[in-house]
């Protein structure tokens, strides 16, 4: 009952708790700001450039306005310390309202995409607070990287069946819950991002959780919920001083933990059900084969306090949060990149609409009855370098690959700069992806800069090249294939932390948007979108409406 208050209220005063939150950061980097260790560039025994900082009355607690400042203009400041000093090889900071931020140039990407963690660690598990928002286990030992990236990537052609259904069913079953009734011209107005966020999220879990959990529908909200949920929270706690989260972190965390006990209802008889075919000794190959079953088997080889049902059950929550929300946001900008660019066309990039290019395409691949599988796929040659052009164009935002310095003694690059432990450090995310010099005609959506229908050898399976790392270094054909992971293209993060679950949303987004195409007609729109910046996050708009339209011949199939 308490709790419920305290939810409430924090929801209905909404504002006034992130002002509450900014003004005790605000007084934590007064006081802790400016004593910590300097990065210092060692050749030149300067410290590093600052953008952003204010300059009227620049006396004036000059850090702490900045930072409150960051929240409308970091992406702005990221683009002019890009074009100042990143371009010529220099880093620079920023103040953002989460910390300090060493923004570096590119020539540092190499030395610093694989170190291991003891030197670098992934920034998001602070960000997100993960030991409180998930669990301590999950924050100790993320082996469900491992999971999903050797076990799902392996199995991914033998789960793609059980994808093109759900998918269909899903579908089938959201959009007459979701799409107002046609017009008289027959078009729908559904607000994309919930139709997608729900096909997608059904889907997904069909692989991870298997059937029986994949179409209960208040299942599906509570992890929809959680993942939601999770970023707030980890920001909120972030606001604190670290010293404040063992108190702060379970407290803030207690509407989490309330969705997780709703969640768990579901989970835990599926968790003990399958805890007991392994106790039973039943052969592997009679045992269910989805991610949820994976996970268990990698829990208890782990064993201890990670092979709880309630460990595993975070666990699980914690691949969908990492899966769900990057894959609806993917799907969702496709339809508002296919939608706008077809009010566009012709132009230098289409000479139709894009959407007839895709269409022709995937009849020509799959003919009626549109029978997909996953080496076909990848012989959507249009589609995939559609797909890789609206990620990079949408997916990235201001930085890319958040690191935190881990090594007692920091960490020197080779150009002699010094990072000291615990420095905030990334890389420029969308002022390089929008360069010329990087890209031509770098802010216009061209699928073509990387269709790779014309290459030889396009017909190999790319993922298994790409995955088993068999494709040589030189081999520039590859990098045009939507999952590999370049220095300029940055959509699924770098080295040794790039995203594991690249191949299956991959796999997934492809044929999400083919069967929509088949089936449905979108209506071009003039006016994109708008995403709004908050901080380095370019968040894209999940309220637009689009139009839709069941295609004639298929009403008929
Ligand atoms: C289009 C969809 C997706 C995009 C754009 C995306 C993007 C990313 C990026 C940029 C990172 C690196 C973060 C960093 O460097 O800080 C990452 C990591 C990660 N992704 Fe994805 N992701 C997608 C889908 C998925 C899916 C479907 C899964 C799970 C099945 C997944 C699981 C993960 C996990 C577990 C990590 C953490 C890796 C680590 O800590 O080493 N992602 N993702």
């Amino acid at each position: 009952m308490i709790v419920q208050s305290i939810v409430e209220f924090l929801g209905a005063n909404a504002a006034e708790t992130a002002f509450c939150c900014i003004a005790l950061l605000t007084l934590y980097s007064l006081v802790f700001g400016y004593t910590k260790p300097q990065v210092i560039d060692t050749v030149t025994n300067e410290p590093l450039a600052v953008i952003g900082l204010p300059t009227s009355l620049p006396w004036l607690f000059p850090k702490t306005r900045a930072r409150l400042s960051s929240i409308p203009n970091a992406w702005r400041w990221v683009q002019e310390g890009y074009e100042k000093y990143n371009k010529h090889g220099k880093a620079f900071k920023v103040h953002l309202i989460s910390g300090d931020m060493v923004i570096l140039p590119q020539e540092m990407v190499s030395e610093t995409k694989n170190l291991p963690s003891n030197v670098v660690t992934i920034k998001s598990l602070e960000a997100l607070a993960v030991r409180w928002t998930f669990d301590e286990y999950v924050n100790a030992d993320v082996f469900h990287v491992g999971v999903i990236r050797k076990d799902l990537t392996a199995r991914l052609a033998a789960v793609t069946p059980a994808i093109v259904e759900e998918l269909d069913l899903s579908f089938k079953h959201y959009i007459p819950k979701l799409a107002a009734p046609p017009d008289e011209k027959g078009w729908r107005e559904v607000t994309m991002y919930d139709l997608v966020l729900k096909v997608v999220a059904r889907t997904s879990h069909r692989v991870f959780l298997g059937e029986e959990l994949c179409r209960e529908e208040e299942y599906l909200d509570l992890s929809i919920k959680y993942a939601i949920t999770v970023f707030p929270t980890g920001m909120l706690i972030n606001c604190f001083p670290k010293f404040l989260h063992p108190v702060i972190g379970p407290m803030l965390a207690i509407p989490l933990r309330i969705l997780r006990r709703k969640a768990r209802k579901f989970l835990d008889p599926i968790i003990l059900k399958r805890l007991a075919l392994i106790r039973d000794n039943v052969p592997e190959s009679e045992r269910p084969n989805d991610l949820m079953q994976w996970l268990i088997e990698a829990s208890l080889a782990r064993g201890g306090g990670f092979a709880t049902v309630d460990a595993i059950a975070v666990r699980v929550l914690t691949v969908a949060f990492a899966a769900i929300h990057t894959t609806s946001l993917s799907g969702t900008n496709t339809f508002y990149d296919l939608a706008y660019l077809s009010s566009l066309t012709p132009n230098d990039a289409y000479d139709r609409p894009p959407a007839d290019l895709l269409r022709d395409e995937l009849l020509q691949v799959f003919p009626p009855p549109h029978e997909f599988n996953k080496r076909y796929m990848q012989r959507l040659y249009n589609l995939d370098a559609f797909l890789k052009e609206t990620l990079r164009l949408r997916l990235v935002g201001a930085t890319h690959s958040e690191r935190l310095v881990a090594a007692k003694g920091g960490f020197t690059s080779k150009s002699g700069l010094y990072l000291p432990c615990g420095t905030a450090f990334a890389f420029p995310g969308s002022a390089r992806l929008a360069d010329p010099d990087v890209f031509e005609n770098p802010t216009e959506h061209r699928h073509a800069r990387f269709y790779r229908g014309d290459v030889a050898g396009a017909d190999e399976d790319v993922d298994e090249i790409i995955y088993t790392e068999k494709g040589s270094a030189a081999d520039k054909k590859l990098d045009r294939y939507m999952v590999t992971v370049t220095e300029d293209f940055p959509v699924f993060g770098m080295g040794v932390h790039a995203c594991p679950g690249r191949f299956f949303a991959a796999n997934e987004l492809r044929i999400l948007v083919a069967w929509f195409l088949l089936r449905y007609e979108l209506k071009p729109i003039t006016t994109r979108p708008p995403p709004t910046w908050f901080v380095c996050i370019d968040i894209m708009n999940t309220t637009a409406k689009l139009h839709i339209r069941e295609r004639e011949a298929m009403k008929l199939e």
